[in-house]
């Protein structure tokens, strides 16, 4: 054997190492998650992933191959996280509710925490159709609006472990709560009047608000939505003085328990 033919022979290896110890890493990730549920602890612990890295990052202060290593960690993180998605939530989270109730930045915090694919559906209508959402209720009306709702509500059924954001009329149309409980488990997020008012106050790309951005305007529009929202939400989860945290946890931790009704 010459060298080459030895040194190829070592980086296989190194290959099978790297494979036992992915599958160990793996393994170990079930496990956690596993004492995790049965201790009723938290599932989302991201201080945990911060110490990781620090970790990480002392151990490879000096090393050669430092950001090479560190990409490869990020991928191997990344991919535990969707391990953890796939064992967890089996479905698409559809979240719904009123403007401001956070439905895209909880969708942000757990794709992050999940690496889990969001579709922010009035993103991806507003791209598909190369036209901002007012300019498409202005243009073609709002029936055509919700049709290309209803499109993507039903395209979303052949993906999985894909959070869906839905624009914060979605759910007033029958038709599409038949298509959203078809992708998986519907979350209605609510918050009072004046915390939406809070939240959106400064912002003015919500069309449906304009002329009504007042606790009296939003509560008013609220009350009128509230029972069809609640008609067709698995869970309700109020995200009022909850940190972005506390509302995925609850969220998880609902979900979760929702599963366990129906094993
Ligand atoms: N739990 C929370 N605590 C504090 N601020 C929050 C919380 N959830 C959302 N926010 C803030 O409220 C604002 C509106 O949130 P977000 O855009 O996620 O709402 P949305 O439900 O997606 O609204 P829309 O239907 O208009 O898209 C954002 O500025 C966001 O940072
Ligand atoms: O609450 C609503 O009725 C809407 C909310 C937005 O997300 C958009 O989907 C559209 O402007 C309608
Ligand atoms: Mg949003």
């Amino acid at each position: 054997m010459n060298d080459l033919e030895k040194y190829r022979e070592q980086l296989g290896l190194c290959d099978d190492k790297i494979i036992d110890a992915l599958a160990e890493r793996n393994s170990v990730i079930e496990k956690i998650m596993s004492y995790k549920e049965e201790y009723g602890m938290p599932i989302l612990q991201p201080q945990q992933e911060e110490k990781q890295k620090t970790r990480l990052l002392a151990k490879l202060k000096d090393n050669k191959y430092k950001d090479e290593i560190l990409d490869v960690f990020l991928s191997i993180l990344k991919n535990s996280k969707r391990i953890q998605a796939r064992k967890l939530f089996d479905y698409n989270i559809v979240l719904i509710g009123f403007m401001g109730a956070g439905k895209s930045t909880i969708s942000d915090y757990l794709s992050t925490m999940f690496a889990m694919k969001i579709v922010e559906m009035d993103q991806v209508i507003a791209e598909r159709e190369q036209m901002s959402i007012p300019d498409i209720f202005s243009t073609y009306g709002e029936e055509y609006f919700r049709d290309l709702e209803t499109g993507l509500l039903m395209e979303m059924q052949s993906h999985k472990n894909t959070i869906i954001s839905c624009g914060g009329g979605a759910a007033l149309r029958e038709r599409n709560v038949v298509e959203m409980k078809k992708n998986g488990r519907v979350v209605l997020l609510t918050a009072s009047p004046k915390t939406v008012y809070d939240r959106v106050k400064d912002s003015d790309d919500r069309p449906v608000l304009r002329g009504r951005k007042s606790i009296k305007g939003i509560s008013e529009l609220m009350e009128q939505r509230r029972e069809k929202y609640e008609a067709a939400a698995d869970i309700i989860i109020n995200t009022d003085n909850k940190t972005v945290l506390k509302v995925c946890e609850e969220l998880v931790q609902r979900l979760m328990e929702m599963d366990e009704k129906n094993v």
